[in-house]
């Protein structure tokens, strides 16, 4: 697979819809992902760190991968959460294959923390025997170094790093010593950005060479996701500034307000525009009322600058 060609954002994080009653809704997921792919997703990313991956039990995983495969068709590369401790990691990986998927995206390990060089140990271990390539997401405990980053390219199974740190100083120093190695993979080892709400960073990643990125605002609003890709894209800074001022960084405000609405905002959100995807899980909280009423409008905010855009373009 040329990640490459198929990693271009915006990168589809779907949601995990749940029933009233605590069931996994599988025909909203099937639905929810069509979506996804039909607005424009170029990968589909299912069971992570949106999709409630902590929250979902073995045999719902391998369903809500399943049916992402099926969904999908073969349109774009599906790609799965795998994630708690190594062994663990391990049986999602396999199970992701089984289940169709195309690669895994590798979250940190669960209550441990370690060295980048525990971290890489870590990785060894659990790509081990993957039948699929994966992405490690760098985040939280899992912090690599620049000498342990170029180590991953040894590791065949493993085809690119997500950054979720945002230490864009440390970044650039993984950027400039995988591509500058002269290691056989340093030109097709792939980069993204994943911060929460990436779009926020995404001019600072593309400027050190991260131009792909993960974007939780295409799981409720892929016109506005696509939106501000295409304006970055052609480099429209004026568009870029627009939705960031009027949308994106109160976004990220409101997903900073309570700890967990980094994903409960964004649940919140695709209810209220119309999809059926039922509560969070524990630990996550659901978003007040009020906080909601608050998104809508910084919804709508984003909607009236790209329509004032499109219609002074046309
Ligand atoms: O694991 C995940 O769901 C992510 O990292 C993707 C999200 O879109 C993340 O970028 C965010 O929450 O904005």
């Amino acid at each position: 697979m040329d990640l490459h060609a198929v990693l271009t954002p915006p990168l589809s994080f779907p949601l995990t819809p749940f029933t009233e009653d605590d069931r996994l809704a599988l025909d909203v997921l099937g639905l929810h992902v069509e979506q996804q792919v039909a607005a424009g997703a170029t990968a589909v990313f299912i069971a992570c760190g949106t999709g409630e991956f902590t929250a979902l039990s073995r045999e719902e995983y391998r369903e809500a991968v399943a049916l992402a495969v099926k969904t999908v068709a073969g349109r774009v590369p599906v790609f799965a959460g795998a994630g708690g401790g190594p062994a663990a990691a391990r049986e999602f990986i396999a199970d992701a294959a089984e289940c169709g998927a195309d690669g895994v995206l590798l979250l940190p390990p669960y209550l441990v923390s370690s060295s980048p060089e525990g971290v890489l140990g870590h990785i060894r271990y659990v790509v081990a025997d993957s039948p699929l390539p994966v992405i490690v997401y760098q985040r939280a405990n899992a912090r690599l170094s620049p000498a342990t980053a170029l180590a991953l390219l040894d590791l065949p199974q493993v085809v690119g790093l997500k950054d979720g740190l945002g230490d864009i100083e440390q970044m650039q120093r993984i950027v400039a010593t995988v591509r500058t190695s002269g290691h056989e993979r340093a030109g097709s080892f792939s980069f993204l950005n994943g911060l929460p709400t990436a779009e926020l960073s995404a001019r600072a990643y593309r400027a050190i060479g991260v131009g792909s990125y993960s974007s939780a605002v295409h799981a409720f609003a892929p016109d506005l996701a696509h939106g501000f890709a295409r304006a970055l894209d052609r480099g429209d800074d004026a568009l870029v500034d627009a939705l960031l001022a009027a949308f994106l960084l109160p976004l990220a405000d409101l997903r900073d307000r309570v700890p967990g609405y980094a994903v409960s905002l964004v649940k919140a959100a695709a209810r209220r525009e119309g999809l059926p995807v039922g509560p969070v899980r524990p630990p996550l909280v659901e978003a007040r009322e009020e906080d909601v009423d608050e998104l809508v409008r910084v919804i709508a905010a984003g909607r009236a600058v790209l329509a004032a855009h499109t219609a002074t373009e046309s």
